[in-house]
Order: C-alpha cells, then sequence, then structure tokens
C-alpha cells in the first residue's frame, strides 16, 4: 500500500544555520492515527510545516497522498487538512462562511452537504450562524477543525490539538478524531499530553533534538521498553532483602512491609513464578500483591533524557 505521507532524507537548516531536522524518514499508513512526540523544540512544528508547504525543505523528499509536495505543490496540498497549534480565530465571520470560504481556497467547487456533514460531526451546527468571536475556546478549536477538514483531504495534521483545553473537551476531540480515523481519515498528531497519545496512537514517532529516534507501534513499544513492577505486601515486616533474593531486580520500602520487584514485560512469567516460589520456600508470606505498567510518559521520559 502506499503511504499517504512519504518522508525521504529530510532535512531543514533555518537561515541562520540552525538544523532543526536531521536526516528524517517516515512513512505514515492510509487510516493510521500518528503521534509525533518529542521535548519542546525537537523539530516537531518544522516537520509538520514542511510536509504542509508552509516551510521550505533544504533537502530530501516529501509526498502526501503520492505527489511531490515541491514538484506537485497543489494536488499535495490539496490532500492535506492542518489545524495549526495557534487558534486564529478573532473573526467576524459566522461558522459557515468561514468553513465555506476556507473550502474556496483550495479551488473546490461549494458543496453545502459536506459543510454541512463536518459541522454536524464536530457539534457546530446549532453555531453555524454564530460570529466566531462569540464562540467558546473549545467551539473555536473544533470550528479550526472544520476548516481544515473543509476540502475533503485524506489527511489530516492536528498541531497539539488539545493544549490548553479542559479534561472533558479533551475527551470529545479525543472521540472525534476517532470518527475521523472510522471516516478514512490518515491523522497525525503532535502532543505534549502522552495520555494522548497513549489513548489514541496507533503509531508513535518520538522526535529528538531533529531525529527521529524511534518510530514503533504503539501496543509493542509499550511491551518492548515498557516495565512492569509488582509489590508484595507482607505480613510482617523485613530488616532486609532475604540472602536468597538478592540477585533479582528486588527493593523493600523503607518500611519493611512491601517488597518491589521491577521486570520487563518480556521476562514476566518466568520471574514472576520464580520469586513467589522463593518466597514459599524461605517462608514470606504476603497479604496483597498488585502489579503496575509504566505509562507511555515513563518510558518516553527514559527515551528522550538517554
Ligand atoms: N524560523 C526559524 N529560524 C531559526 N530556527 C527556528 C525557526 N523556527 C524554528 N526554529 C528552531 O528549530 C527548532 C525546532 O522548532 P519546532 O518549532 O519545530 O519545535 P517543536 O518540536 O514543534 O517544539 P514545540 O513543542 O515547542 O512546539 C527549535 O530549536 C527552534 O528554535
Amino acid at each position: 500500500m502506499q503511504p499517504d505521507i512519504s518522508v525521504k532524507h529530510l532535512n531543514k537548516v533555518y537561515a541562520d544555520g540552525f538544523q532543526a531536522l536531521k536526516d528524517i524518514n517516515l512513512d505514515i499508513t492510509p487510516g493510521e492515527i500518528f503521534a509525533l512526540l518529542g521535548p519542546n523544540g525537537a523539530g516537531k512544528t518544522t516537520l509538520i510545516s514542511i510536509i504542509c508547504g508552509i516551510v521550505n525543505l533544504s533537502s530530501g523528499e516529501v509526498k502526501a497522498a503520492g505527489h511531490d509536495i515541491v514538484r506537485d505543490y497543489r494536488k499535495a496540498r490539496e490532500s492535506i487538512g492542518l489545524v495549526p497549534q495557534e487558534l486564529n480565530t478573532d473573526s467576524f465571520e459566522t461558522v459557515w462562511d468561514a468553513v465555506s470560504f476556507s473550502r474556496g481556497l483550495f479551488g473546490k467547487a461549494p458543496k453545502p452537504s459536506h459543510i454541512k456533514k463536518v459541522l454536524k460531526d464536530l457539534s457546530l451546527w446549532d453555531k453555524r450562524d454564530n460570529r466566531i468571536m462569540s464562540l467558546s475556546g473549545g467551539m473555536k478549536r473544533r470550528v479550526m477543525i472544520a476548516k481544515a477538514l473543509s476540502h475533503e483531504p485524506r489527511i489530516l495534521f492536528l498541531d497539539e490539538p488539545t493544549a490548553g483545553v479542559d479534561v472533558e473537551l479533551r475527551r470529545d476531540m479525543w472521540e472525534m478524531v476517532r470518527h475521523l480515523r472510522e471516516d478514512g481519515v490518515t491523522i497525525i498528531l503532535t502532543t505534549h499530553y502522552i495520555e494522548e497519545a497513549e489513548e489514541m496512537a496507533d503509531r508513535i514517532g518520538v522526535i529528538r533534538q531533529g531525529e527521529i529516534i524511534l518510530v514503533e507501534d504503539k501496543d509493542r513499544l509499550m511491551s518492548k521498553l515498557g516495565k512492569k513492577e509488582l509489590r508484595l505486601q507482607l505480613h510482617s515486616p523485613l530488616e532486609k532483602v532475604p540472602g536468597e533474593l538478592v540477585l533479582e531486580p528486588i527493593e523493600l520500602s523503607d518500611d519493611g512491609y512491601e517488597l518491589i520487584y521491577t521486570f520487563d514485560s518480556q521476562q514476566e512469567q518466568a520471574g514472576v513464578a520464580r520469586l513467589l516460589r522463593t518466597l514459599g520456600d524461605i517462608g514470606i508470606d504476603y497479604r496483597d500483591l498488585k502489579t503496575r505498567e509504566s505509562s507511555l510518559e515513563e518510558i518516553f521520559v527514559g527515551l528522550v533524557h538517554e
């Protein structure tokens, strides 16, 4: 299957000589939700802006829906909807007019049925005759998405879609993004809320100092790099980790009532079984046992600080 976005050996050096992107290679598959994670200044916006034709590339090749973004700019751009980080919505226009106008910018003939569907999908239909400036922040954000979808793009970029929105609205946005995917839209989002990537993404790319350091299926990433923790609450406190267990990745809590065993998801079964057997052999009783998996956030922090 031809990727919806194909980036090959992409480099970006800004006019001041700063190299913001270094040999980026990335393919985005049709219909996936791809989350691009990286610390501030890693190059996320630069990468998105190049794919969307807002910033010029220095070298390399980028295609969107099979069209080269330099040689075939119009076709490439037409296939993309972009919801930028900055809200640009201090407008006297009505929601309906603004969204219809955006479609016109791509040279597409008016299609009120599509505008109506987009506004309904984004719960903006009741607000269609309201001026944008009179809407709440959350509604304005929806208008930005509606504008980005007005010309029926097959690829949607969301740059920090939920920055500064409250938890409830964030959940609404996630729901909306899932619906878009069900409609067949390919979605690429950048986010600082790692929980957002964990919740939504099929695949995750991590960018650090202009380089993509990892691209991985989310579930595989979490099972590959994630750690699990097993906490055993003991009946009576221990003074130190028993000699039989000192070679294991095990710690004793300060009060002596808890043994904490950390293990890779892959080693799981053998290690835990051995541990529990040993505890039985040496007569240590526990009254409760809890496991915890590391979150994507912990994995991410580990990756970017390596
Ligand atoms: N026009 C420019 N000229 C020179 N350097 C720039 C320019 N735009 C961005 N940069 C630099 O390129 C690097 C990447 O910036 P970019 O905005 O792409 O990062 P980001 O990952 O999107 O960060 P954030 O999460 O803060 O939005 C930063 O060091 C930034 O200072």
